[in-house]
């Protein structure tokens, strides 16, 4: 029997291999394997299990179509697999000669479209091309690559956006790696274009900026004689290619959100490590499409091996494991540095350190580092709050500031490694990192002083505030015209929205200056006080932006994070300022023309075709065998969290900003200057290599904790109901990566109440109650004690969660055989490995900052009440039967139904 599928002749030239469920033969259980080839086209049909596909080669897509439309259409639509809007948009993407815009990456973030000058080396001006970018700023950058005081920005900017590749050409020819591979610069300059390509540009802080500072980072390390003695080739290749690829194709998510929203790359690597698991085997698909593996091949095996190695290792949730293995080697003075086992261990934590290294860059360089990853946290926040999904205490944006979570950060995370490594290093190097990492936090911490001062002082001014308009409601008396010699505010605008614009922390009871007033009437509200039950709702966009200005001016005053224009606020404001006027358009405050201060492109207006993933728990079972060649029960179980997928982020209507635009222009080292750090190593050759080891805390000195959760909710299947479905269609009709927050209020409010609705009716995201057991126990660092905080059926089940935000870390389950409990929804991590930092965690049961307040925006109400649906009850239906396949089909894009696992990478070579 042979068939014939729209889908896989339309991408036949794209794809040697695809494979293809058609959905709609419920019951026979059957899918369809097709087998392309490359002489002959034909489309075979070959199996119902075609398990003899490795999941792992790199041309290989898994294609599920869906067709859930009622029995009746069922019927009619069981003849074809493709709508034929979808045929025809699959048929024009492959005639046209291109590739699916989404192929190369799971994530399947929209791709950077703007060619950048030094893109294409397959001309004859490449070489001119690749000299010019190496001359005068990329030269004097270069230069300095070595040192520590190292910007990232500078080096972007310089290079036209093309940091990654320039800088790791240089490192390659600069370690002799050419020579010695005998590799051909093209090829190497491809792979890390396609490496570059592969960051989603749009992250704020995980991007291809990220990977050059991690890099560099990297690369001082190897500088260090106790280490670069003893390297290999091949560990420095391994080292360079894993420090550059660590985060590839990062969604700008954490893994507990991808658990959340069941994506398929937490199916895919059960929810173990799940984003460094798809980092590094993307770093493979570089590799191959590049033809670099091809050079390699006597090694490859061994390199590969090592790239997974380290990259997995960055897997912030293992660091309590690293810590210990750290401390008990130098504690022993077990590190060998000729023991390749050992070198290699070195080189893990290496890695690790420059992963979190940007709190020991000197502090322009690091603040930014810090605003850009608060700013990411904060968006997935946005997108939590979207979602109906409890929102992440440290990616709460009105519940957290940066001070804060940097203070905590540097504590708990940074400086139990650091401490280790300056231990082992003991260098000059180390020592200047350390000066940098302690004066940074010195930093962070009188921030964070002089917010919680500033809160003093406005609870306060709003304590009195309210005794004095009580007194006036009391006696029927107009509204003062001042209060405390200010002019009185109006009572019913909620405080909660000011925060909105606030990312960097204003807590809700700084005073605020709102009214309905428009732009022009703003200056008035300098003097005016804010109730915390006024409207900021109601705020016109440039109401919010003064309003941020006025704070900055009154209340903060010089706080240098603030102080920055172009830096603080461009980051850490520029999406506030987008979310600001958005979401002001809707509130009617009459800013809505703001929304034009974002650029615009034709960009936002191609459609994209962008491929959403709904399989039924069936058909998830089926294609997870496959992906993992295995049929294990365990395995079946884990699949039933493909039952939703969606393409992340929800794409929003966006115009891209290249960071290089924000970079740091004006940090440029200007050539004929040093870098200007008095700590950088002077050269690599003048350091000695001590072996003295002092002032390092133990692994332990931050250290924490254990949690564990039985995790016994069910996970029933989940199938989209028909509404939701709609919702995320549209959302996938917008473009990728648009602050969140810049959504409306009255939007989000809308979705967030008609996501709530539907959730009330399904599954196991709603709170699991503490009556039966579920519950996580958290030990807190250092004081041994336990608190027993109810899950959320949603949280997963073993997450690890600081008593505020960072004081704990996961360090995995207590009970081993946690895989083999039955009970445990699928979508739950195994390994319940979620730590910190990169795991922002979601909070069941949220504490209060302070005690209830009946005068709390009702907002934060709101919030707080939508996070709390029921257990049970509903089905978790992903696409309802109760609406039409017509009536899903007219709402959604062409490609909706389309399913499409892609497993390494496609296309041909
Ligand atoms: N300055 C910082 N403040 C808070 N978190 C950070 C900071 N730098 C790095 N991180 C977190 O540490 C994680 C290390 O791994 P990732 O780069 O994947 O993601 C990083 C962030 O989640
Ligand atoms: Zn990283």
């Amino acid at each position: 029997m042979q068939q014939q599928c729209g889908f896989c002749a339309a991408v036949s030239d794209m794809f040697r291999r695809i494979m293809c469920f058609n959905g709609s033969r419920r019951g026979s259980d059957q899918s369809y394997y097709h087998e392309l080839d490359n002489d002959d086209p034909q489309i075979a049909l070959v199996t119902a299990d075609p398990t003899n596909v490795s999941p792992h080669s790199p041309d290989v897509i898994y294609i599920r179509l869906r067709d859930d439309s009622p029995t009746d259409d069922r019927c009619r639509r069981r003849s074809r697999l493709l709508s034929e809007g979808e045929v025809v948009l699959l048929e024009s993407v492959a005639h046209s000669g291109k590739r699916l815009p989404n192929g190369r990456f799971l994530t399947m973030h929209k791709r950077r479209r703007k060619k950048l000058t030094t893109r294409s080396l397959s001309n004859e001006n490449a070489p001119a091309l690749l000299d010019d970018i190496h001359h005068g700023q990329v030269q004097c950058v270069l230069k300095h690559v070595w040192k520590w005081p190292f910007n990232a920005f500078a080096l972007d900017t310089a290079t036209g956006g093309r940091s990654l590749p320039v800088l790791c050409v240089h490192l390659f020819h600069w370690y002799g790696l050419m020579e010695h591979f005998k590799l051909d610069v093209v090829q190497v300059w491809k792979l890390f274009s396609l490496i570059e390509e592969g960051y989603h540009s749009t992250n704020p802080y995980h991007n291809a900026i990220h990977a050059t500072d991690v890099t560099q980072a990297m690369h001082c390390f190897l500088q260090e004689d106790k280490i670069k003695n003893f390297l290999t080739p091949l560990e420095i290749m391994a080292s360079l290619i894993a420090a550059v690829a660590h985060d590839l194709d990062h969604p700008g998510v954490n893994q507990p959100f991808l658990i959340a929203t069941s994506n398929h790359l937490a199916t895919l690597y059960e929810n173990t490590s799940v984003l460094e698991n798809h980092h590094w085997r993307s770093a493979v698909g570089c590799l191959l499409e590049s033809h670099v593996a091809e050079k390699l091949s006597p090694i490859r095996q061994d390199l590969e091996s090592q790239i997974s190695s380290l990259i997995l290792a960055t897997d912030i949730t293992r660091q309590p494991e690293f810590l210990k293995k750290f401390n008990d080697y130098l504690e022993n003075d077990e590190l060998d540095m000729k023991d390749p086992e050992l070198r290699h261990f070195i080189l893990q934590i290496a890695l690790k350190c420059a992963d979190i290294s940007n709190p020991c860059r000197p502090w322009d360089v690091s603040r930014k580092w810090s605003l850009k990853v608060c700013d990411e946290f904060f968006r997935q926040g946005d997108y939590e709050r979207q979602l109906g999904l409890p929102v992440t205490d440290i990616c709460d944006r009105y519940n957290n500031t940066v001070p804060k979570i940097q203070t905590v950060f540097f504590k708990f995370m940074v400086l139990p490694l650091f401490n280790l490594w300056h231990k082992f290093l003991d260098t000059k190097l180390s020592h200047s990192m350390m000066e940098n990492l302690t004066k940074n936090q010195q930093q962070w911490e009188e921030l964070r002083q002089r917010e919680n001062y500033e809160e003093q002082l406005t609870d306060v001014s709003e304590a009195s505030d309210r005794a004095v308009v009580a007194a006036d409601a009391d006696d029927m008396q107009p509204e003062p015209e001042l209060v405390d010699g200010l002019p009185n505010r109006r009572g019913s605008l909620p405080a909660v929205m000011l925060e909105t614009v606030d990312k960097m922390g204003r807590r809700h009871s700084v005073p605020l200056n709102l009214s309905r007033a428009t732009a022009t009437q703003v200056p008035s509200m300098d003097t005016k006080l804010r109730r915390d039950s006024l409207g900021a709702t109601m705020l016109p966009p440039s109401t919010l932006l003064v309003q941020v200005e006025n704070r900055r001016r009154f209340t903060l005053g010089q706080i240098p994070y603030l102080e920055e224009e172009e830096e603080g606020l461009s980051l850490s404001l520029g999406s506030s300022r987008s979310s600001g006027l958005q979401r002001s358009s809707d509130g009617g405050g009459g800013g809505g023309s703001h929304k034009d201060d974002r650029p615009v492109s034709a960009e936002n207006l191609i459609p994209e075709p962008s491929i959403a993933t709904i399989t039924n728990p069936a058909e998830a079972s089926r294609l997870c065998n496959v992906i993992h060649g295995v049929t294990s029960p365990v395995l079946q179980q884990a699949a039933r969290s493909l039952t939703r997928q969606q393409t992340f982020p929800p794409i929003q209507p966006y115009v891209r900003a290249r960071y290089l635009s924000t970079g740091g222009g004006s940090d440029l080292v200007p050539c004929s200057s040093s870098s200007g750090g008095t700590s950088a190593v002077s050269t690599a050759s003048s350091r000695t290599g001590s072996t003295s080891s002092e002032g390092g805390g133990g692994a332990g000195d931050g250290g924490c904790v254990v949690l564990v959760g039985n995790g016994n909710g069910t996970k029933r299947d989940s199938v989209l109901d028909a509404d939701r479905a709609y919702k995320l269609a549209r959302f996938s009709k917008e473009k990728e990566n648009v602050d969140p927050a810049s959504r409306t209020n009255a939007e989000i409010r809308r979705n967030s109440n008609h996501v709530n609705q539907i959730l009330t009716k399904r599954r196991g995201s709603a709170p699991v109650s503490g009556g039966n057991g579920d519950s996580t126990v958290f030990i807190m660092p250092g004081k041994g004690h336990e608190a027993t905080i109810p899950r959320r059926g949603s949280v997963p089940s073993d997450f690890s969660k600081q008593s505020t935000f960072f004081k704990m870390v996961a360090i995995g389950p207590l009970s081993t055989n946690g895989r083999k409990q039955g009970a445990r929804r699928s979508s739950l991590p195994y390994d319940s490995n979620i730590g910190l930092l990169s795991s922002p965690l979601v909070s069941p049961s949220r504490p209060e900052r302070r005690g209830s307040d009946s005068s709390r925006p009702s907002s934060r109400r709101r919030r707080r009440k939508s996070m709390k649906r029921r257990s049970s009850g509903g089905s978790d239906v992903l696409l309802s039967t109760g609406q039409s396949m017509d009536s899903f089909l007219a709402h959604r894009r062409g490609s909706l139904p389309v399913e499409i696992l892609a497993t390494s990478f496609s296309g041909p070579h």
